[in-house]
Formats: structure tokens, C-alpha cells, sequence
């Protein structure tokens, strides 16, 4: 019998079982039609969006960077600064095809449409890999307060091709087009951020701990009852090295100011593609490149899907400061990890802003 949504209220359990259990997610919860946000996803004041953070007066962008000239001293130079400053910024002209893009995003939007039985079957319960995983909030089993995403996560080692024959069907080649389109700029981005800080050279061990591995999350933010009171995505930094995001052209995405405190915009850009250094990066650049913290906030008029290409190292690989970024004498801010244990103890608790990365603090 399909749940109403009577009965789905009348018991805090019953919300956990159809949204995780079943494997409704949340947009099965939203399409019920409820109009108050249940309360596991009422997130602490602190957490919610305070909407005056974005008010006019906050003129603050992230730079949009046109990669059609990179190998431009200037543009070297421009990537370099907005990862130290920012942690993040916008590229357009990257050579990764609109259409390629295009597709993806309807491909997304093609998965969610899956009814909930073929999506639960990619649920961590279900899956037939651990490389194949469906969704929702971020680690449901550790949070105090749910967020209101759900999500399919896409993990490879090195050989894409093998992994994609479990992706799902209805995106699978979308996915595998977007991830190889977008290798040359991945390569471009990290050779410039690498030559930033005296790496001139990425050998086959570099290179491993640059962009090993990959994950790609497919993320779906369902229209939202009550957005003042939840959030999409809580405020966190990636564990990648680079993260590159696709975005739909609905906006919600948030990353701190690191002078200001302030939460800034980043609004979509036809065609661009969003960058981020992630905590992996910030530790081998011994903190000369910030992964810095970013969140999404609900929306309450438009369902928003977003498209993140996690580069991370291999999960067997040890990450620390570079020694070439170490000879110039400045004191080292981590230490050695393996960085499976590094991602393990990110997904052991809840979204916490920036404190994952106390774990590799010296
Ligand atoms: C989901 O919402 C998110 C996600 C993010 C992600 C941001 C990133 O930067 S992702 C890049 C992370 N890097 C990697 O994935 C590369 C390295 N990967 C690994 O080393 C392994 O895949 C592993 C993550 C350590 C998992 O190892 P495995 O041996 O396969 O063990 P499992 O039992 O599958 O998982 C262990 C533990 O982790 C949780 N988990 C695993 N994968 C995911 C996933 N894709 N999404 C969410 N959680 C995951 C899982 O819950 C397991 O814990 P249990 O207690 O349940 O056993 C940013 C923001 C978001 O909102
Ligand atoms: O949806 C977005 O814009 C960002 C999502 C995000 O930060 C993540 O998946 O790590
Ligand atoms: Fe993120």
C-alpha cells in the first residue's frame, strides 16, 4: 500500500524508514505533498540560513576565470591566487562540450525519475558494489539533523571504464562522457596549482595522490516545505583534491568569505563549471591553498540537481605536505595519513564546517 501522509507523520521511525529504508529519499518525501518539514530535518538555528547574509550590500563574487588562454602566465597566475584566497572559483571556455554537459544533467534528472524500488537497488544495503551508492543526507546513521538532498555516488579507481559497467543504465554513459571530457582541464588545473608551488614535475606517484581516484555524486534537492529550517547541503569542506561541480542554472550554493565570515553566492554562470580545492590539496599544499567551507541551502519554489566530480587520491595513498612546498623552510601544518582513514573519519559523523581536517593537523 503506497504511504499517505498521515501515516508517514505519526511516527518520527516511520519518516527514517520510507526515506532511507525504502529508499524514497526525500523526493518521495516532497512528492507526498507535506507542507511542514518533518521534524529530523528541523536543523539547530545556528545551522539554518540567516537570509540577510545575502542581502545587496554583499557584492562579494568568486572569480569566473576564461580558461580559453591557459597557458597564459596570467591565467596561471589567476587560478593560483583564487585557490589561495578563495578555495574556489568559476571556469568558462574549460573544453569540456555544452552538450556534454547538457546531457548529464538530464540524465540526472532521468535517474531520479526512476521509480523508488530501481533506485533502492543501488541503496549501500542493496548495491552489488560499494562503488555504486544511492542515497540521501549525508551520513544519516551520525547526523542530529538530516539535510534535505539525496544523492547517487559513482567511485572509481583509476580504470573508469570497468567500474561504469554497474553504473545505472539511464546515466551511465552521460556520467562516463562527462568525467573523460573533463580529464584535459582536470590535468591543466592541477599542473598550474602544482607549478604554484615549485611541483614542476608530477610523477606517477604525484599523480596518484592528485587524482587517483574519482567519485561522482549525482545530487537532487527536492522543492522543500519549510527551507528556512533545513538546509540542502550543511556547511562543509571537500576531502577531494579538486572538486568540479556542475551546477543547474537554480542557484543555492554558499561558500564562506575566510576574511569576512560572510557567506557568498555562487550564482550559476551558463556553462561554467564550478572549482574547489578540497582538504587533500589544502594539506599536501601545507595550507597555501584553502579547501574552504561551503553549503547549499533548500529551496522552497524549484527542485535543483547539482553534478560534483570528486579528484581525490587513491584510498591506499599516504597525503601530507609536499616536500617542495616544506623546502622553502615554512613549518609543516600536518602530518602523513592514509587518506582511506582520512575520508572514513569524515563520513563517521555529521557535517561539521571545518573541523575534518583537524584529523591531519601536525
Ligand atoms: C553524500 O553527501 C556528500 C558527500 C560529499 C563528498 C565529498 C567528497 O569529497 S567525496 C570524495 C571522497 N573520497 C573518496 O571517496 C575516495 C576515497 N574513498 C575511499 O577511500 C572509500 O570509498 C571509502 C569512502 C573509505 C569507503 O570505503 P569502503 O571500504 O567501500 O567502505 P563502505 O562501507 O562503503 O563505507 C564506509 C563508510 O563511509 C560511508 N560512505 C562511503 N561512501 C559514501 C558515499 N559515497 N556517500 C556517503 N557516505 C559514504 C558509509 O556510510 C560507511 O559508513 P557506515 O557507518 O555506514 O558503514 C560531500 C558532501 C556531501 O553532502
Ligand atoms: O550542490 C552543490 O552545489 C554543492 C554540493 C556539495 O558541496 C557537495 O556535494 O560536496
Ligand atoms: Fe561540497
Amino acid at each position: 500500500m503506497a504511504p499517505s501522509i498521515s501515516m508517514i507523520h505519526s511516527s518520527p521511525l516511520n519518516i527514517l524508514d520510507f526515506v532511507v529504508n525504502k529508499g524514497h529519499g526525500v523526493k518521495g518525501l516532497a512528492e507526498l505533498g507535506l507542507k511542514t518539514l518533518p521534524q529530523q530535518y528541523i536543523q539547530p538555528p545556528q545551522e539554518r540560513f540567516d537570509m540577510s547574509d545575502d542581502e545587496e550590500g554583499n557584492k562579494d563574487t568568486i572569480p569566473v576565470i576564461d580558461m580559453s588562454n591557459w597557458d597564459d602566465p596570467k591565467i596561471a597566475d589567476a587560478i593560483c591566487d583564487a585557490a589561495r584566497k578563495w578555495g574556489f572559483f568559476q571556469i568558462v571556455n574549460h573544453g569540456v562540450p555544452v552538450h556534454v554537459l547538457e546531457d548529464v544533467k538530464n540524465a540526472t534528472h532521468q535517474f531520479y525519475e526512476l521509480p523508488a524500488e530501481e533506485k533502492h537497488k543501488y541503496s549501500k544495503e542493496r548495491s552489488v558494489t560499494n562503488s555504486v551508492r544511492f542515497g540521501t543526507s549525508f551520513s544519516p546513521e551520525a547526523e542530529n539533523a538530516l539535510e534535505w538532498k539525496d544523492y547517487l555516488s559513482l567511485f572509481f579507481v583509476e580504470n573508469v571504464d570497468e567500474a561504469a559497467s554497474l553504473w545505472p543504465l539511464v546515466c551511465r554513459n552521460q556520467a562516463l562522457a562527462y568525467v573523460k571530457s573533463s580529464e584535459p582541464v582536470v590535468k591543466k588545473l592541477l599542473a598550474i596549482l602544482m607549478k604554484g608551488l615549485n611541483v614542476n614535475e608530477i610523477d606517477e606517484s604525484k599523480e596518484s595522490m592528485l587524482m587517483g581516484s574519482k567519485r561522482i555524486n549525482l545530487n537532487y534537492y527536492p522543492k522543500c516545505p519549510n527551507p528556512e529550517l533545513t538546509v540542502g547541503v550543511g556547511r562543509h569542506s571537500d576531502v577531494s583534491t579538486l572538486t568540479i561541480l556542475l551546477q543547474d542554472d537554480i542557484g543555492g550554493l554558499y561558500v564562506r568569505n575566510t576574511e569576512t565570515m560572510k557567506w557568498v553566492h555562487v550564482p550559476p554562470v551558463n556553462g561554467s563549471l564550478v572549482i574547489n580545492v578540497g582538504d587533500a590539496l589544502q594539506i599536501m599544499s601545507n595550507g597555501n591553498y584553502k579547501s574552504v567551507e561551503h553549503r547549499v541551502i533548500a529551496n522552497g519554489s524549484s527542485n535543483r540537481i547539482s553534478v560534483p566530480i570528486f579528484v581525490n587520491p587513491r584510498p591506499t595513498d599516504v597525503i601530507g605536505p609536499l616536500l617542495e612546498v616544506l623546502e622553502s623552510g615554512e613549518k609543516q601544518l600536518y602530518k602523513n595519513v592514509i587518506y582511506k582513514d582520512y575520508v572514513m573519519h569524515f563520513f563517521s559523523k555529521g557535517h561539521d564546517g571545518k573541523a575534518t581536517v583537524e584529523f591531519a593537523k601536525a
